[in-house]
């Protein structure tokens, strides 16, 4: 399972560098501007540059709308700053259809400049909440667009969490539609330590935090705490060693 932190901003990733041996991905966002708001192009790039160079750099395109030339365009943009994760926010996207349409261009836009790049096709939990696509729709959405992986977060940071929306039988659905596609599997949303027995048994793929590692468990007043990620992934690792210990077995 891998750790995925979000920095919002170069000082904050600085302090993801400081715990650099305890994550696998840095995630650029910017929080204000939505549950997987976009940064600026030289924060990301200024990111890039701080953080270890065997660490990849994920940037998130924001909470798109159902435009896919613009979102297309940002998702190159989010590439040529040096990110090699692109995550898409499908916020304005209604159905699978408007989903795929979407995904195709931003697919198409990020691996025509860098075929190694890892493109996340991401709904949203509690998607019931804004109108947009089913969270169990994303792993189809993500294979039929030529996507990496397939992610859920949640849109309103509202002190609910993934698993008040998606309760964990539907995101081990989810998980093992995204595995049956041949893509990864992420989930978020106000994930805690608490959780990562389910999501280590329902082998997800990449767990993606920001408040849980946060001073406070504050993800808006508080900044990410080294400590805090070296914490949350000793954790993670004894869950995965568990739960292989009982596939073993059985
Ligand atoms: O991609 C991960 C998100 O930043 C999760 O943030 P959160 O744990 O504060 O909900």
């Amino acid at each position: 399972m891998l750790l995925l932190i979000s920095p919002d901003s170069v000082e904050e990733a600085l302090d993801c560098a400081k715990a650099a041996e305890h994550l696998d991905i840095v995630d650029v966002k910017k929080p204000d501007e939505g549950s997987l708001g976009a940064n600026f192009p030289w924060v990301i790039k200024a990111i890039r540059d701080a953080v270890p160079a065997d660490k990849p750099v994920s940037a998130t395109v924001g909470d798109v709308p159902y435009k896919p030339g613009t979102v297309a365009q940002a998702a190159l943009g989010a590439a040529v700053s040096g990110a090699t994760y692109i995550k898409v926010g499908l916020y304005g996207c209604t159905t699978p259809e408007q989903a795929v349409d979407v995904m195709r261009g931003v697919v198409r836009a990020v691996k025509d400049y860098r075929p190694d790049a890892f493109v996340v096709a991401s709904g949203y939990a509690d998607a019931h909440r804004i109108g947009c696509v089913n969270p169990l729709a994303l792993p189809d959405i993500a294979r039929r667009s030529g996507s990496d992986g397939a992610m859920l977060d949640t849109a309103i940071k509202d002190g609910t969490r993934l698993f008040d929306h998606t309760p964990p039988d539907v995101c081990a659905e989810f998980v093992r539609l995204a595995h049956e596609a041949g893509l990864l599997a992420a989930l978020a949303g106000s994930v805690k330590a608490g959780d990562l027995g389910e999501l280590a048994r329902m082998s997800t793929d990449i767990v993606g935090v920001r408040g849980a590692v946060c001073e406070g468990g504050d993800r808006s007043a508080g900044r990410i705490q080294p400590q805090l990620v070296a914490a949350f992934r000793a954790e993670m690792d004894r869950h995965v060693r568990e739960h292989a210990a009982v596939v073993a077995t059985s």
